[in-house]
C-alpha cells in the first residue's frame, strides 16, 4: 500500500533526530533514575517520568538535527552521511531542519524545568540547567566550535554526553548528585572515546575528504589503534569505580554483581581492543565501535540490577 505523503514526513523527520543514539542517551537517564531511586528508596512519580525522558529524548533529538543541519555542507560529502534527510534533500529546504530542531530544544528545556513541579522546585533547576548545557556543549561546542577545528574537539564536546545521566539522576533527588550522579554521567563521558575513536578509525578517509580532524582520522592507523586501546582500558577501569562508592552512612550502593559484570564486559571490550591494535583494519575498528554501544547499555543495566538488590 502506497506509504501517505505525511507518514513518509514523519518517519524522515524522525530519521533527521539519529534516533538510535538518542535512544542510548535516554536509556542512560532511564539507568540513572532507577539506580538513584533504588539507592534512596525514593518513589518517581509518572509525570517525573514523562518529563525526564521525553525531555532527555526531545533534547537528544534537537542535538542531532542542529548538528545535522550546521554539518549539512561536510555530510553531503562523506560517504557515510550524504544519504541522510538534509543532504539527500528528502527535507528541503534545510532550514525547515533547523525549526524543527529549535523547537525541539524548547520542548525539552521546559519540560525539564518543569521538573520543578512534579519533584521539587531545586530538582527542576538542575535538570533544566543540565539540559541547556548538554544543548550548548554538543550544538555550540562540540559540532560549532570544535569538530572541524580541534583533534580533542569529542574531549571538550563530550560532556553533554553525561548531561542525560545527571538529568536523570536530578529529576529523582539532589543527595548524592555530585558523587555518584556524576560517577554515572562520567561513565558515558569516559566511554565516548573509544566510541567515536573506532568509528573515525573506521572511516578515516571520509574524515580526511572533508579535513574534520578526528583524532584518529590525523594519527597514523598504527598510533590511533594504540589510543583507541589506551581509551578503552581507561574506560574499563573506571567502570569499576561505583563498586567503591557508598552513601553517607557508609553503605556501600554497588555489590560483585555490578563488579562482576564491568569486569567481564570490560574483558571484552579490552580483548577487541587488542585486536585493532594487533590489526588496526577497518574490521577490527568496527566490530569495537558495533560492542560499545552494548558495552554501556550493560554497564546500566547492571546498575540498574544491582541497585535494586
Ligand atoms: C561527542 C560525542 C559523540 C560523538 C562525536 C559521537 C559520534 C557518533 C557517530 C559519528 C556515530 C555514527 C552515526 C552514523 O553513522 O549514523 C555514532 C553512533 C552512535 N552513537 Fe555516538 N557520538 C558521541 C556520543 C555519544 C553518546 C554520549 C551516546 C549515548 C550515550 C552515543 C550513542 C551512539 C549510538 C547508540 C550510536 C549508534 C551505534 C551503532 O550504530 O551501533 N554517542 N556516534
Ligand atoms: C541532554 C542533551 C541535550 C544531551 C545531548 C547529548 C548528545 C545529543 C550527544 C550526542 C553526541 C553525538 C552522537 C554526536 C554526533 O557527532 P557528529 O555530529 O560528529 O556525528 P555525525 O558525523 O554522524 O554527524
Amino acid at each position: 500500500m502506497q506509504e501517505t505523503t505525511t507518514k513518509i514526513k514523519i518517519k524522515t523527520y524522525y530519521e533527521l533526530t539519529k534516533p538510535k543514539i538518542w535512544y542510548l542517551l535516554v536509556f542512560t537517564a532511564f539507568g540513572t533514575a532507577i539506580t538513584a531511586s533504588n539507592i534512596y528508596n525514593i518513589e518517581i512519580s509518572i509525570a517525573t517520568w514523562a518529563l525526564m525522558l521525553f525531555g532527555v529524548a526531545a533534547g537528544s533529538a534537537s542535538a542531532n538535527t542542529l548538528t545535522n543541519y550546521h554539518d549539512r555542507d561536510i555530510d553531503e560529502v562523506m560517504e557515510r552521511t550524504k544519504g541522510r534527510p538534509i543532504p539527500s534533500k528528502r527535507i528541503f529546504p534545510a532550514e525547515k531542519a533547523r525549526d524543527f530542531g529549535l523547537v525541539l530544544a524548547g520542548i525539552s528545556i521546559a519540560c525539564a524545568f518543569g521538573i520543578a513541579f512534579t519533584t521539587s522546585f531545586w530538582n527542576g533547576m538542575w535538570c533544566g540547567i543540565f539540559m541547556v548545557f548538554g544543548l550548548a556543549d554538543n550544538i555550540l561546542i562540540y559540532s560549532h566550535a570544535l569538530k572541524r577545528k580541534s583533534q580533542l574537539n569529542i574531549i571538550l564536546g563530550g560532556f553533554s554526553g553525561g548531561a542525560p545521566a545527571m538529568i536523570g539522576y536530578a529529576a529523582v533527588t539532589l543527595t548524592g548528585l555530585w558523587d555518584f550522579g556524576l560517577i554515572m554521567a562520567g561513565l558515558v563521558f569516559i566511554w565516548i572515546p573509544m566510541h567515536i575513536w573506532a568509528l573515525t578509525l573506521h572511516f578515516r578517509d571520509d574524515y580526511q575528504k572533508v579535513k574534520v580532524p578526528m583524532l584518529t582520522a590525523v594519527l597514523s592507523e598504527k598510533t590511533s589503534a594504540r589510543v583507541i586501546a589506551a581509551t578503552t582500558v581507561m574506560m574499563v577501569v573506571f567502570s569499576i569505580v561505583p563498586f567503591f562508592l557508598t552513601t553517607d552512612t557508609g553503605e556501600p550502593v554497588m555489590s560483585e554483581v555490578y563488579l562482576y559484570t564491568a569486569i567481564a564486559s570490560g574483558v571484552l571490550m579490552v580483548a577487541l581492543s587488542a585486536w585493532v591494535v594487533s590489526k588496526p583494519t577497518e574490521k577490527a575498528s568496527w566490530v569495537l565501535f558495533k560492542f560499545s554501544s552494548p558495552y554501556l547499555a550493560v554497564l546500566f543495566i547492571a546498575l540498574m540490577v544491582d541497585s535494586a538488590l
